[in-house]
């Protein structure tokens, strides 16, 4: 197959690379001339575990290419459109400028027979209007909704292995012709057994939001039994264990903390709302303006727990936060809980220095006041109070014992559960961590 990918960020890089391995011959198209500078070059523009790799991998075998030209996806027969919906600088609700844009530009070069592959996470009704949009210029050209499930940190695997595949076809002929197509694009995780759901537009496009909103929802009830654990003097990696191991729960999604963020997350409950809104069923998803307050709280919490630990004054006092992208394993800082808390700390008056082992270049750009190191132990020398805010394994594994000769007290509060309490009270810290024990 010859497949186009349209937008070479987070997804696009890792599909246009993964399709590439699946057989295909790939054109990666972005607007970012920087970004598919460095593709070019076989260089991935973001930290993606096993990306680098398999990027000199595909490209060795001519198969994958890029271009920052919008002609350059003429010829292929399967284009995918993975250009991002951020949030709307004004609201809550889905900004569809790039998606729309990314289209247009792809109409001229669209041939009969050619598919159409919406992969970026819309508002629904979107693909509705799109298909209609091409249905008056292209009318040979059939547009499929084919949701992305990848998580950053897993994006290569989980787009070679994904647990499902979705498509939202429209009726009748095009939509049977549109599934064998895919079904070719997909062979190699077909023949894996990977499950297909074949449905259409409106369907496809809420499976993506209904389970990003159900992991949201989860991570934010373990968060609220965090404030229960606090309250009572519980232990809410105890209460999540114990709840886990009920197979109708799952343990998975139940770590307490610091709570979601991410370029995904956090957007999408907030546009599916804005979306619900819209559509006169607002009621049905309220409970996602409750997930979202409670996922924020977290983050205040964190900031009052730090000026706890120093008896009420941030001012001028000498904190370490250890992580800064919104989760490990990424150097994704796109609403990311430990950069927001960093800055929180640093607006009321603390001395914050931030390391990350990936992100402290992404972190910079978007808070350049902030003070950033290249490893833990620069971090918290001479430290009043050290945070950890991303559980990155270097950190997981820093040693009690030797860190606590570098610091000024040695008071650490966990912001992800993720520390062993005993080695570090053994070492002679204060240890607290959000929903462990009564604050
Ligand atoms: N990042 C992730 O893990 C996942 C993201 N998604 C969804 O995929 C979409 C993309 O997300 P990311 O890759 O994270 O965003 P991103 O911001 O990393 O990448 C978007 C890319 O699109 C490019 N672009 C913008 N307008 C364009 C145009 N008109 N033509 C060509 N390229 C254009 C940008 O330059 C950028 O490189 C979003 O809808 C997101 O919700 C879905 C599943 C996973
Ligand atoms: O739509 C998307 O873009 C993607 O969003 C998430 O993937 P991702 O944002 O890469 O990261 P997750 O692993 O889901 O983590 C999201 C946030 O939740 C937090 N989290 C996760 C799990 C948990 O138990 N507790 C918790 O606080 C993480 O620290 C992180 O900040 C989904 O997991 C993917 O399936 C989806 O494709």
């Amino acid at each position: 197959m010859r497949i186009s990918v349209i937008g070479c960020g987070y997804l696009g890089a890792v599909h246009a690379a993964c399709m590439a391995k699946l057989g295909h011959v790939v054109t990666g198209f972005d607007v970012d001339k920087e970004k598919i500078d460095a593709l070019r070059r076989g260089e991935a523009p973001f930290f993606e575990p096993g990306l680098p790799a398999l990027l000199t991998e595909v490209m060795a075998t001519g198969r994958l290419s890029f271009s920052d030209d919008p002609a350059a996806v003429a010829g292929s027969n399967v284009h995918f459109v993975c250009v991002g919906t951020p949030q709307v600088s004004d609201g809550n609700a889905a900004d569809m400028t790039y998606v729309d844009a990314a289209v247009t530009s792809l109409l001229p070069h669209l041939a009969d027979g050619d598919l159409v592959v919406g992969k970026s996470t819309v508002p629904v009704g979107s693909a509705e209007r799109l298909a209609e949009q091409i249905a008056s210029t292209s009318p040979g050209a059939t547009l499929v909704w084919n949701p992305e499930f990848l998580r950053e940190g897993f994006a290569v695997k989980d787009t070679l292995h994904p647990d499902r595949l979705v498509y939202g076809v429209p009726e009748g002929d095009a939509g049977a012709r549109a599934v064998e197509i895919l079904d070719e694009v997909y062979a190699g995780p077909i023949a894996e057994g990977t499950p297909r759901i074949v449905s259409d537009y409106a369907t496809a496009q809420l499976v993506k939001v209904a389970a990003n909103s159900f992991l949201a929802t989860k991570i934010s009830f373990i968060n609220a039994m965090a404030e229960l654990c606090e309250a009572t003097g519980a232990d809410v990696t105890h209460l999540a264990e114990a709840i886990g191991h009920d197979e109708r729960i799952g343990r998975r999604f139940l770590n307490a903390g610091l709570g979601f963020g991410g370029g995904c997350l956090p957007k999408d409950i907030r546009a599916f709302m804005a979306r619900a809104d819209e559509l006169g069923v607002d009621q049905a998803l309220s409970f996602l303006r409750e997930v979202d307050a409670i996922n924020l709280r977290r983050r205040s919490r964190m900031v009052t727990l730090a000026s706890e630990e120093l008896d009420g004054t941030l001012e001028g006092r000498r904190i370490a936060v250890l992580g800064a992208s919104f989760k490990p394993n990424s150097d994704d800082v796109r609403d990311s809980p430990a950069l927001d808390v960093a800055a929180k700390l640093r607006e009321l008056g603390a001395q914050v220095v931030v390391t990350d082992p990936e992100a402290n270049a992404n972190a910079k750009a978007r808070q350049p006041q902030l003070v950033f190191v290249e490893s833990a132990e620069d971090a918290v020398v001479d430290a009043e109070l050290v945070l950890l805010l991303t559980e990155w394994p270097e950190f997981v594994q820093l040693d009690p014992v030797a860190l606590a000769k570098l610091v000024d007290s040695p008071r650490m509060l966990d912001g992800r559960n993720a520390l062993d309490p005993s080695a570090w009270r053994d070492a002679g810290w204060t240890y607290r961590a959000l929903g462990r024990g009564k604050h």
